[in-house]
């Protein structure tokens, strides 16, 4: 196409004017830039509105992701749209480029140092499984079938507190709801047709009352979320004591600003609103993610009930009715394997986040200008009937070798690559594990109907299940 090969970039669906290809997305994100990678390469261009290159090729994102890491750090911001909505680029998920080295370096040891895996934290997810097992055997008694989603919520809007303020809540603490509820409305808000090209024509913002003020609206959910983050920052900060240990990612940082203080360094992106917008995107990045995650899991326990069925024969077997810890990931492969299918069939980010170019770089073949937009697509792998057949069955077996060992597939990558991976990875992956395997210890799922209902997907944050009905019974 003349308009692609005219800017240096690899061909793809032909962009319509100012509406690029976003129109053109008539299945799921992740099928679709997958039919597009069979008909144009591997590497190819969409407009969304801007030009994007595509990779949806597991071998190329590690040739150039993984293994030119540096090149990719930088992320494709909205830099418009963010200075007008969120006060610009802080945080950790769209940070400004020259602050992302920094603070990612900064929270991967921060988070190390509290310790991801730490006894607490595990001992909090344990204690958390518990309760919710505990809660479902209570309110699905007598079989009444169930929605599992308040529950999932609370545990893991509550990991996420104890990981970024060092608190834990009541399991229910109404505030767990008003974040939610707030970024929930910040979330559906930015799919307004108004925000969405507010980067490419700023004035929309002089229209603001003429749609219903979408874009206000935007503002006050977002300092509404900025200001209970920094309620908590505050009274984490009363009980921080400088002389011990950190117990949360905001000792860190406080910690952080008063070494550079003392020792009169520039305390540059060390300020109070980063470390406010940085716990506010745990929230965003690592809630719905994990709980969306679970209520895939949970739907497929339902539907593939002899999946469960082997979950349980290896917990009874290995385990029986003590507690679970990650120290059992060894000795129980086919959970091992279900989660990883789950993480694989859920697919819940249709759609990566975009990076930049630092340089001009050789992509599949294709020469790629500096600052050029890239979408690392894994999800289109893990829908790709080439590498998983029938790629929508949920087969924990396909991660299961013949010794019945758990074999790890370097193609599925959920928590994508690079160095713009997950921060929350090792949270995540605990979580799932700890949660799963207590939930199926404890109970078993099945379909309140004769004939388990269809997996129906709705589009938010990331894709998640259509609210769905569950009958727990409690195995002891
Ligand atoms: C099952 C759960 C989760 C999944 C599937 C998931 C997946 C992802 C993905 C795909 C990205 C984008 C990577 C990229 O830009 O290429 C990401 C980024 C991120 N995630 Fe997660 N995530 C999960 C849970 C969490 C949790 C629990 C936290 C923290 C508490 C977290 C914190 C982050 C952060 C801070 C980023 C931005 C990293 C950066 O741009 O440098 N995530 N995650």
């Amino acid at each position: 196409l003349l308009i692609n090969k005219i800017r240096g970039l690899p061909p793809g669906p032909p962009p319509l004017p100012l509406m690029g290809n976003m129109r053109s997305f008539d299945d799921p994100m992740d099928h679709t830039l997958l039919r597009w990678s069979k008909k144009y390469g591997p590497v190819f261009t969409v407009w969304m509105p801007g030009p994007t290159v595509v990779i949806a090729d597991y071998q190329i994102l590690q040739d150039s992701i993984v293994k030119q890491g540096d090149v990719f750090g930088d992320k494709s911001n909205p830099v418009n749209q963010m200075k007008m909505l969120v006060e610009g680029e802080y945080g950790l998920v769209q940070n400004a480029n020259h602050m992302w080295k920094e603070q990612r370096r900064f929270a991967l040891h921060s988070l190390k140092e509290i310790g991801f895996l730490s006894t607490s934290l595990q001992e909090s997810a344990k204690s958390y499984a518990q309760k919710i097992v505990a809660e479902w055997k209570k309110e699905g008694a007598e079989g009444k079938p169930i929605d599992v989603t308040q529950n999932l919520m609370y545990g893991v809007a509550n990991l996420i507190w104890q990981l970024a303020f060092g608190r834990t809540l009541n399991f229910g603490d109404p505030m767990l709801n008003e974040v939610e509820g707030e970024v929930y409305k910040f979330f559906v808000g930015m799919a307004h047709p108004c925000v969405l090209f507010l980067d490419v024509f700023p004035q929309i913002e002089f229209l603001d009352s003429l749609f219903g003020y979408p874009i206000q609206n935007l503002k006050t959910a977002h300092t509404n979320c900025m200001n209970i983050m920094h309620k908590e920052l505050d009274i984490t900060a009363k009980t921080l004591n400088y002389d011990e240990e950190p117990r949360c990612y905001a000792d860190s940082f406080f910690i952080e600003i008063k070494r550079r203080e003392e020792k009169g360094e520039d305390t540059g992106n060390f300020t109070r609103h980063q470390l406010a917008r940085a716990t506010l995107d745990m929230w965003s990045a690592g809630f719905d993610t994990t709980v969306t995650s679970l209520k895939f899991a949970i739907h497929y326990l339902m539907s593939y009930p002899e999946a469960q069925r082997k979950m349980q024969k290896e917990i009874d077997e290995k385990i029986g009715q003590r507690q679970i810890t990650m120290e059992d990931q060894k000795i129980l492969p086919y959970c091992m394997a279900a989660i990883v299918e789950v993480q694989r069939t859920a697919n819940i980010a249709e759609i990566n986040f975009t990076r930049l170019t630092n340089q001009e770089v050789v992509i599949g073949g294709h020469r790629i200008p500096e600052n050029t937009a890239i979408l690392p697509q894994f999800p289109s792998v893990h829908v790709d009937p080439e590498i998983f057949e029938r790629p929508d069955y949920f087969c924990p077996e396909r991660h299961i070798n013949d010794a019945g060992e758990f074999v790890k597939d370097p193609r599925i990558t959920p928590f994508s690559m690079g160095k713009r991976a997950c921060l929350g990875e090792g949270l995540a992956r605990m979580e799932l594990f700890i949660f799963l395997t207590t939930f199926v210890q404890h109970c078993s799922f099945s379909s309140p109907t004769l004939i388990p209902p269809a997996l129906k997907t709705i589009r938010g944050l990331t894709r998640s299940p259509e609210p769905y009905n569950v009958k727990v019974s409690a195995r002891f």
